[in-house]
Formats: C-alpha cells, structure tokens, sequence
C-alpha cells in the first residue's frame, strides 16, 4: 500500500531515509527549513552538503513551508538533530491543528534533551497533541547515511509501546538493502541509540591518540556495560542493549570513519580544540549535547558511568584526552559483573 509521508529535517540521515521510502513505492515530502537545500534537493536532486555523489530520485519533493509538506500525510518522521526536535515537533503541531489527520510519528534522531533529560519519544509526547497523532516509535541500529547511500546491507529497529506501529513501519522501510526488525523497548531503543555517540567520540579520540584494537574493545564492551547500567535504572530490558540499537550501533559508529562523531573524536585525540571540532564538521556531533545530559543523570541517579565521565572532562577542557585515558585505567580494580 502506499502512503504518504513527510520527511521532517533533510540532512544526511532524513535525506536518505526519504530515499529509501520512495524506492520502496511511497509518496515522500521532505521538509527543511533551508530554502536553498529545498531548491537544490527539487532541481538538482542532490543534497550535497550532507551526501556527497549521489543522486536522489525526481519524484522525492522538498518543501520549506511544513504545511504543504503535512498535508493529508499518513506518517510524520522527525530527523532532525535532537536538540531541534522539541521546537520542529512544536512547529509542526501547530501545522497539525489546521488539519484533520492523524498520521503515525516516527523519529530517527539519537539524542537526549538537554535540562529535560527527556528521550525524543518523551519530546515528542509532550509537544504533539494526542489528537494530531496515532503513536510515537523511533528507527535506530546501525545504519551510517553513507553506507545506506551505497546501499549497504543495514538491519534498524523500530520500537514502539505500540507494536502494530512498529510493525507497520517495519513494513514501510523493508527492502532487500534495508531490513528491520522490532522491539517494544523503546526506553532502551532510544538510550542505546543517544549514548552510543559518547562512545564513538571516545573511540575516534583513541584511535587520534594512536591507541589500537584491544583499546577499541575495551571502550566499546565498558561503553556498553554503562549505557545499559543507566538504561536499567530507566525500566529498560538490558538484552536491548546486546541488540541493532545498542552493541551494534557502538560498533559501527566506534569504528566508522564516516561517523561524525568518532570524526570528532579522532580530532580530539589528535589535539585539534572542540569549538574548531564543530564548527568544521557542519553536521550535527550528538555527543557532545547527550554526554552532558548522560553526565548529569548518571550524578542524579547514582549510576557509575566512568566513560561518559572521562569525556564530559575533555568535553570541558577539565582534562586533556591522555589525562582521561589514565586516570580510568587507574581506577580500583572491580569486577566485570558489576
Ligand atoms: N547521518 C546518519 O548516518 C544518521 C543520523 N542519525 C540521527 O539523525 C538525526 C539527524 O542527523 P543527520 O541527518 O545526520 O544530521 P545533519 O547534521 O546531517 O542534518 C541535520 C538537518 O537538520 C536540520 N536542522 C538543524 N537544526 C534545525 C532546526 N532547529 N530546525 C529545523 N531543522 C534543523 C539541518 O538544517 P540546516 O542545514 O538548515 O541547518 C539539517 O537539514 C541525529 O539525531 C542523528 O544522530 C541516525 C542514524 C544515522
Ligand atoms: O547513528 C549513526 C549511525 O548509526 C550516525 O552516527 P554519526 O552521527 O556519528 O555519524
């Protein structure tokens, strides 16, 4: 069946998600808010700040103006950075209530809020109407743009409270390049998914440091042990975090070159200052924005998380990449089961 649905944010990961969508037979609007990427993605049918050498299909159309964009869609994804979604899901509502529609909500974005704390299912909750929405799910596992963009073999999940609308868009995204699973856990979907950035930062600064496989490992399997030690402490299923959302986006974006994150990292490592790290990638980094969140939840609730620690202190200039690195592996020795 087909469905029309709208796009909200077309960067690297909105683009290509509205993609996909098309190739899998649906009506696709995607909305930005640059009227200049909106004429280039109708015209030219590139978006080439976000990806490079590649072509999107004619019949995928952008709008900067959101009500032409919503109107009469059947779903709503939200891919912007996370710190924007509570105000575009804000915009977006107040588009909602000019019409008469309930479309599924979906969003991809791998964030916690800042000073809320909230995950982006809480953000959206919040801002859209029950009236202007059927469900909240969210898309995520390890799935880099790029890769996707060579049609890759990438396996997602989509989670929800709400299983039927998981699995409907389970069944919108399917293809024989893009598989997708589901999982009613959205609690641990979604912090697996924000809190594996502060660990590709963390890898990307190692590997700048010219630290090697065995150091990887260990970030990766310790990252994984304090997510899922914070994410336990939220309700969620600690098997979530061994899953696509949790373990597996670690190691693709702890181990990608495409990763902006571990780009970031790897910058840092390598001395280079976190303002020019920013302002140089021109793509959102979230782990920068979800390490102070992860840092301060894990001081709120008592949850030992020395990764996330060590990074808020390079993050703020508190200690260099090599200080950090020392100071966790002179930490107490302890037990791998606690
Ligand atoms: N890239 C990837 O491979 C993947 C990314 N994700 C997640 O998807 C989310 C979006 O990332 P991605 O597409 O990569 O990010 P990009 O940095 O590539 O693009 C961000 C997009 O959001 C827009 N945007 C930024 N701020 C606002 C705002 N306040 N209001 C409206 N639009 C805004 C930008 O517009 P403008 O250019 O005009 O500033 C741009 O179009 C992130 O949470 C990311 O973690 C998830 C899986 C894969
Ligand atoms: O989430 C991603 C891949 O799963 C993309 O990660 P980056 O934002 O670090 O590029």
């Amino acid at each position: 069946m087909t469905e029309k649905i709208a796009v909200l944010g077309a960067g690297s990961w909105g683009s290509m998600l509205a993609d996909i969508l098309v190739e899998n037979g649906h009506e696709v609007r995607v909305w930005s808010k640059s009227k200049e990427q909106v004429d280039e993605l109708n015209t030219k049918h590139t978006n080439s700040h976000y990806i490079k050498d590649f072509t999107f299909p004619t019949k995928m159309k952008a709008y900067a103006d959101m009500s032409e964009a919503l109107d009469g869609v059947d779903d709503i994804l939200f891919i912007v950075p996370s710190q924007a979604t509570r105000s575009v899901a804000r915009q977006a509502n107040e588009v909602l209530n000019q019409m008469n529609i309930k479309p599924y909500i979906i969003h991809g974005s791998k964030g916690i809020e800042k000073g809320s704390y909230d995950r982006m299912s809480q953000v959206l909750q919040e801002e859209i109407d029950e009236k202007n929405r059927k469900s909240i799910s969210v898309i995520s596992g390890p799935s880099q743009a790029e890769d996707v963009a060579r049609r890759d073999i990438t396996l997602v999940t989509a989670a929800s409270d709400d299983m039927p609308s998981a699995e409907h868009f389970q069944k919108l995204f399917m293809n024989d390049y893009f598989r997708v699973y589901t999982n009613n856990d959205i609690i641990g979907v979604e912090i697996g998914g924000a809190l594996k950035n502060i660990i590709a930062l963390g890898a990307g600064a190692l590997v700048g440091l010219g630290y090697g496989d065995n150091a990887k490992a260990a970030l990766m399997t310790r990252g994984i042990a304090e997510i899922s030690r914070l994410g336990v402490s939220f309700g969620a299923d600690p098997l979530t975090f061994s899953g696509l959302s949790g373990l597996g986006d670690v190691i693709v974006t702890a181990t990608s070159s495409d990763s902006r994150n571990w780009r970031a990292g790897y910058q840092l490592g390598q001395g280079k200052k976190l303002d020019d790290v920013v302002k140089d990638m021109g793509m959102v980094i979230e782990g920068i924005a979800t390490n102070q969140a992860a840092y301060e939840l894990s001081k709120q609730r008592g949850v030992e998380m020395p990764i996330t620690s060590a990074i808020h202190a390079v993050i703020n200039d508190e200690e260099t990449v090599s200080d950090a690195i020392s100071n966790l592996m002179a930490r107490e020795g302890r037990s791998e089961q606690v």
